[in-house]
């Protein structure tokens, strides 16, 4: 599967793809814009973006292209931006029913504990410390050893594929050889990058869903090229201040010069 396709005279918006985000909360609205422009910037339809008051005032301040009102998708980003122990019941019940549904999720932060269960096809996207707490919740030992074993234990045991960041991610499907991306660069170590890298993932998703959802090896594929274009917008922003440090958002920014790389070489 190819994880990037240019666009053609045949599409529409809803051709290419809607992506559903809900992340974002009053205590961390920037990882709502960060993820919604991340995935703008990776080339989708429609950026559907479902959140509390205050981000959703940030995400259209800075995105007035960003629909605010519900509507049919083809894939979510969940939880970046969110705290697990200060979601509703409302908000639960909301994302129990998008767990339990048809389209591909991925999940970050705030969603990991709740889209570790659920029918839909899954990619959780934890740090090694979410990942170490989300282990624990499902009854995992603390990881040892090779990071990729544990990824590979983790995605066994949830059914879904998990992207474990770091300087390198891993990303395990159940049931399959984990695989390495470590493209990137140092300066990638700040504040909002994971929030841009959820976006991002998303964004491929939902275009590869527009035309068949992505059985598990596709969707890992699609996180590992998410990872990848990540990584690459990294570097493209650090050399374009001369190796110097780079901001989220610089990251995102970044990212139609990393896919248009990708698309002039194939
Ligand atoms: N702009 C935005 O809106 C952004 C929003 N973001 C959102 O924030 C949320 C939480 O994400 P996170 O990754 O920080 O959470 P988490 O794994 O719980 O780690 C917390 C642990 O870190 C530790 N710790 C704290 N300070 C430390 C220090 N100085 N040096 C070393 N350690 C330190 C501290 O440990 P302790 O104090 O117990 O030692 C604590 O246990 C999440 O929703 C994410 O999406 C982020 O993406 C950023 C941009
Ligand atoms: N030392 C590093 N080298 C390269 N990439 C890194 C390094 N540290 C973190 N990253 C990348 O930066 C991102 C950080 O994500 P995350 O820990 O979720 O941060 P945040 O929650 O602040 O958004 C991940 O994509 C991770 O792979």
């Amino acid at each position: 599967m190819r994880a990037l396709r240019a666009p053609t005279a045949l599409d529409d918006k809803y051709s290419r793809g809607v992506l559903g985000v809900r992340t974002g909360s009053e205590l961390y609205p920037g990882a709502a814009v960060l993820g919604v422009e991340a995935a703008w910037r990776t080339g989708v339809g429609m950026v559907r973006y479902l959140g509390p008051p205050r981000p959703t005032a940030l995400v259209l301040g800075r995105r007035p292209e960003t629909v605010v009102a519900d509507g049919r998708v083809q894939a979510w980003v969940l939880g970046s931006g969110t705290d697990a122990a200060a979601r509703g019941a409302a908000e639960t019940e909301i994302l129990r029913a998008v767990l339990s549904d048809t389209d591909p999720v991925v999940a970050d932060a705030g969603a990991l504990d709740i889209a570790a269960h659920g029918t839909a096809p899954r990619i959780l996207t934890p740090h090694d410390r979410e990942h170490a707490r989300l282990r624990t919740a499902l009854g995992l030992p603390p990881p040892r050893g090779p990071r990729s074993d544990a990824a590979r234990e983790t995605a066994d045991a949830t059914g879904a594929v998990v992207l474990l960041k770091g300087s390198e991610t891993v990303v395990a499907a159940p049931g399959a050889e984990p695989v390495t991306v470590s493209e990137g660069t140092p300066w990638l170590a700040t504040a909002g990058t994971g929030d841009v890298l959820a976006g991002t993932i998303g964004a491929l998703v939902a275009v590869a869903a527009a035309d068949r959802v992505p059985g598990a090896d596709g969707l890992a594929a699609l996180a590992a090229s998410g990872a990848w274009l990540h990584g690459r917008a990294g570097a493209i922003a650090s050399s374009a201040v001369g190796g110097g440090p780079v901001t989220a958002l610089d990251v995102a920014e970044a990212l139609p010069r990393a896919v248009a790389e990708v698309l002039s070489s194939v």
